[in-house]
């Protein structure tokens, strides 16, 4: 074969002709749909234990999102909880495992191992909405506690209901918070003050303050018109170019933990092969021509 035969072999083919769809995996603790074309549903489905975190939900919350991560029908998730609240947080069952699982070692660098694990499979677990590249749209109706704090943090967007409140808890079961809310919060709300007075007391914040302080943008009457608006919103985000969103994601996450020049040089770099992209292409015809919205293939 000689190098022109060995270049054309190289040419890529247009995606789209590959695309594949991926039948979403069914939890047992998350119910998944899909309410608009490339709109993902996720739903925590522990209604009956006030959607508390038993093992099942954080390994089921750290594959669905590493696999919508993946899946190119999905280009938006809306995340929410089925029942009466949020979340009350850890399940207090599964600590209760926990205990008996280090009773039955003596030695100290035992008993380590397994709470090391232990912690980072749920830090994981948390830190999976904001490594999912698809844009994640968190909906809180009620109570938002403990381990929910450190969930929504990683989301990229936030609504809550007026009857919402929200409660930084783990200093309340004698626990420094280790999953993420103390290093997203400060980055979240401007207030490092009511960052701390939020941690060292555990005490309630209502929905009006959380707009206030900026932790949710929106307040609605009611989670049904909350979960419409959030719908409606990833819709829109689903309708434009997959390269753009999750470009716009990884930089915004990226742009937060490093310098403005390395959040700088990082879209440069990142931008210089995706402007070459088609969707960059007929995006800027449309909007240039005032043309009918290009509809982008999958990614
Ligand atoms: C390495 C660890 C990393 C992770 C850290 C995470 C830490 C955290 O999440 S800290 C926060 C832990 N959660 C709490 O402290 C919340 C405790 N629950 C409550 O405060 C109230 O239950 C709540 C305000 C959520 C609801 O109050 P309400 O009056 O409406 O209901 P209750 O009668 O209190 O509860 C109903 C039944 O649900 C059970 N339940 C409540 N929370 C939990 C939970 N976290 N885990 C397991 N079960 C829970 C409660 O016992 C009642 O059960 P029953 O008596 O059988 O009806």
């Amino acid at each position: 074969m000689n190098l022109t035969d060995l270049i054309k072999r190289m040419e890529m083919k247009p995606v789209r002709k590959m695309a594949m769809s991926t039948k979403p995996t069914e939890f047992k603790t998350l119910n998944l749909s899909v309410p608009k074309p490339f709109v993902f549903h996720v739903e925590m489905n522990r209604p009956d234990k006030l959607n508390s975190f038993n093992n099942e939900l954080w390994r089921d919350i750290q594959k669905c999102f590493s696999e919508l991560d993946q899946n190119e029908d999905c280009r938006v998730i809306v995340l929410s909880a089925a029942g009466r609240l949020f979340t009350a947080g850890l399940d207090f069952n599964s600590m209760i495992e926990l205990g008996q699982q280090l009773a039955a070692h003596e030695d100290v660098a035992r008993r380590c191992k397994i709470l090391k694990n232990l912690i980072v499979e749920f830090q994981n677990s948390m830190s999976s909405l904001e490594k999912c590249v698809k844009p994640v749209i968190c909906v809180v109706h009620n109570a938002c506690i403990g381990a929910g704090m450190n969930l929504i943090t990683s989301a990229d967007i936030r609504y809550c209901t007026e009857d919402a409140y929200f409660s930084v808890k783990e200093v309340d079961i004698g626990l420094a918070a280790d999953i993420g809310v103390l290093q997203r919060l400060p980055r979240v709300i401007g207030s490092a003050s009511l960052v701390n007075e939020l941690a060292f007391t555990g005490r309630k914040l209502e929905a009006q303050e959380a707009r206030e302080c900026g932790l949710v943008n929106r307040v609605f009457k009611d989670k049904d018109s909350m979960l419409k608006e959030a719908i409606e919103i990833a819709e829109e985000i689903s309708s434009k170019s997959p390269v753009a969103v999750q470009g716009t994601k990884r930089s915004i996450v990226y742009s937060r933990d490093h310098s403005v020049q390395e959040g700088l040089d990082h879209i440069a770099l990142w931008n210089q092969t995706m402007l070459q992209s088609e969707d960059f292409m007929n995006a800027s015809i449309a909007q240039a021509t005032k043309g009918s919205k290009p509809v982008f293939a999958k990614l």
